[in-house]
């Protein structure tokens, strides 16, 4: 079994498999424009975060009904668990599907029904994060957390993702400030292919907790004394960053030199049906390219526990890092 682990950097849509994708298409009557799984697979040579963004929104047409958000929710979780998520923080895309017509609650009722189970059916523990595409209005952002209103006993934090570049966090000021007022936990994507200053920023003015990516923050050393002073996590993930070109190959990843630094950095897997590999093969990627040891391995699994939103379940943040305390990890891993 593989090291016990949070999922902190996920989103949902980002999880439709091709297969699973096919299925829901001939469910609900949508053509694809790909021949097949094969076909559609081919289509995953991205240049940039754009080119997947691109490819990333045309699939989300075949999810259309609540139990199409479930049958998703619900083939994740089972590969989640598979590779030792225990607990998961999910992001969710709200706009991407109002747009097309499927309104909110159809959303958040067809997610939170298979994450109401998968405590029971998969031992995860989750929770519900909802990003604004930032590469959208400030306007239809705060619409969208309007619309969230009926619906934040499920939710419990918001975020912000799509396109980076030119969509400073500050743009949306006002929609933090009223996440902030409603109680809600906050996070942004930033310096993932934006600038250092944006993850700045995300923190300055829209008072993140975590910032997602956050890899470019080493370009700016007194921005990476900050976060590490004021033990900020960052949501890293290795393969996204591969696949996406922000990195040229896992071997040339900063997260040794990040560990070293002393921030608070965890492994994620993003959109995972994507890039190539769920929460486990991000670990087991970062462990053979860049010899982590098994000392290495388990403090980024403390660190996800640690950055973990489970204030409200002390006792299971504390059971989790238990677990991977006593964790055994298996002979001869590189580094070692
Ligand atoms: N890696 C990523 N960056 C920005 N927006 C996203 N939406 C889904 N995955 C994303
Ligand atoms: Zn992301």
């Amino acid at each position: 079994m593989p090291v016990p682990k949070a999922e902190l950097h996920l989103h949902i849509e980002g999880t439709l498999e091709p297969e699973l994708a096919f299925a829901l298409a001939a469910r609900n009557g949508v053509t694809l424009p790909y021949a097949d799984t094969e076909a559609l697979r081919e289509a995953y040579r991205f240049e940039d975060l754009q080119s997947f963004l691109d490819v990333y929104y045309a699939l989300m047409a075949v999810l259309r009904t609540a139990g199409d958000f479930t049958d998703l929710a619900d083939a994740y979780l089972e590969r989640a668990a598979a590779q030792g998520v225990r607990h998961a923080e999910i992001f969710f895309d709200p706009q991407a599907h109002t747009a097309r017509g499927v309104p909110f609650g159809t959303v958040v009722e067809g997610l939170t029904a298979a994450l109401d189970r998968a405590e029971e059916r998969y031992g995860v523990s989750t929770r519900l994060i909802m990003c604004f595409l930032r590469d959208q209005s400030a306007e239809s952002a705060m619409a969208t957390l309007e619309e969230a209103k009926p619906y934040l006993d499920r939710i419990t934090g918001i975020g912000l993702d799509s396109a980076e570049a030119g969509h400073p966090p500050s743009k949306f000021r006002a929609v933090y400030e009223e996440a902030a007022r409603l109680g809600l936990r906050r996070v942004a994507h930033a310096g993932e292919e934006g600038p250092a200053a944006y993850v700045a920023e995300a923190l300055d003015v829209l008072g993140v907790e975590r910032v997602d990516h956050g890899l470019r923050c080493m370009e700016d050393p007194e921005l990476v004394a900050r976060l590490a002073r004021e033990r900020v996590p960052l949501t890293l993930c290795p393969l996204s960053n591969v696949r996406l070109r922000v990195v040229d190959t896992l071997a040339d990843h900063p997260l040794p030199a990040m560990m070293e630094a002393g921030l608070l950095v965890t492994v994620n897997s993003d959109d995972p049906a994507y890039f190539g590999g769920y929460a486990g093969d991000n670990y087991d990627g970062v462990r053979d390219a860049l010899g982590l040891t098994a000392e290495q391995l388990r403090q980024l699994a403390r660190n996800s526990f640690e950055a973990s939103f489970l204030e409200d379940d002390e006792p299971r943040r504390a059971r989790c890092l238990a677990e991977v305390e006593a964790y055994t990890f298996p002979a001869g891993a590189p580094g070692e």
